[in-house]
């Protein structure tokens, strides 16, 4: 029998309860009517609390450590995940895929950044990667977080370097000679990305594209962690209906 989710909210658990993205995501969830929030977890409890409490869906900011073992136990138990944990690499993605092969109906989305400015900022920073002679892409965060660069920049790297590959463009000019370790940043598939981590901030990125005689900047910034919600909240609604594996938020937004 098909599961009617207007009759009955959905119901949802979260990993990383007590950290700054799933604390924010339990009031989010708390507070919207179609979703109930069975299960809040954090390091040192046992996942079995999502089964004992019959969680449909469940939403993963914890680390990206210990996200491939969280993901495995919900797949296995059939709960639906929504996971905005970084670290995902093409070996990650293919063994979820794996798993996923042998659980039909059951749907996976993860997304590098939920925020509707960030998702397109990659959406804008892709269609005008074939334009530009030069691209260097600058993160800046709080300087709590673990990982640099950034999945969202990393992510954005990855589509510019595959855009520009299709158009053939070369790797951007760049005649540095001698080098500091690290002062020209990290490369992603052949495109620069700097970490900045500075207290104050939240969640930033700017693209810079350069060809002659003129420049392009796109930006965005997270000044608050509530700016992810719409979007965690949208994946949580889509993801019983998706079934495989979802990577970012762009079909959900019509991109
Ligand atoms: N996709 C997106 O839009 C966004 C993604 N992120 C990503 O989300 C992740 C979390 O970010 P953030 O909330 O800032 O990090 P925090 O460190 O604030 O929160 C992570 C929480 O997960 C807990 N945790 C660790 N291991 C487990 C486990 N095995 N099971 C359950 N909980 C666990 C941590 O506990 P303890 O501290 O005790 O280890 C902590 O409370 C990062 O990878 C970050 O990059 C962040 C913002 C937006
Ligand atoms: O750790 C964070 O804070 C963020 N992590 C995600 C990332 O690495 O891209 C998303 C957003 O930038 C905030």
């Amino acid at each position: 029998m098909t599961r009617d989710y207007a009759a009955e909210p959905l119901r949802v658990g979260v990993l990383g309860a007590k950290g700054k993205m799933g604390a924010e995501v339990c009031n989010a969830v708390e507070h919207a009517d179609d979703l109930s929030l069975v299960a809040a977890i954090d390091a040192g409890d046992a996942l079995e609390t999502l089964t004992d409490a019959g969680a449909e869906a469940v939403v993963d900011f914890t680390h990206p450590d210990v996200v491939m073992g969280n993901l495995e136990f919900a797949v296995n138990c059939g709960i639906h995940c929504v996971v905005g944990t970084t670290g995902f690499t093409e070996e990650r993605l293919a063994t979820l895929r794996g798993w996923l092969d042998v659980s039909p109906g059951l749907g996976v989305l993860i997304a590098p950044n939920f925020a509707i400015g960030a998702v397109l900022t990659m959406k804008f920073s892709e269609l005008a990667a074939k334009y530009y002679e030069s691209v260097e892409v600058i993160e800046l965060h709080h300087p709590r977080k673990a990982d640099a660069p950034s999945g969202t920049a990393a992510r954005t790297a990855q589509l510019i370097a595959a855009a520009r590959a299709e158009a053939g463009l070369p790797a951007s000019p760049d005649a540095t000679s001698q080098e500091l370790d690290g002062a020209r940043g990290a490369l992603v598939d052949d495109v620069r990305v700097h970490s900045i981590r500075l207290s104050g901030l939240i969640a930033h990125q700017e693209v810079l594209f350069g060809t002659e005689g003129e420049t392009l900047s796109i930006r965005h910034d997270s000044m608050d962690r509530k700016s992810f919600m719409p979007g965690v909240l949208l994946a949580v609604r889509s993801v019983p209906t998706l079934p495989g594996l979802t990577v970012g938020l762009d079909s959900l937004l019509g991109l």
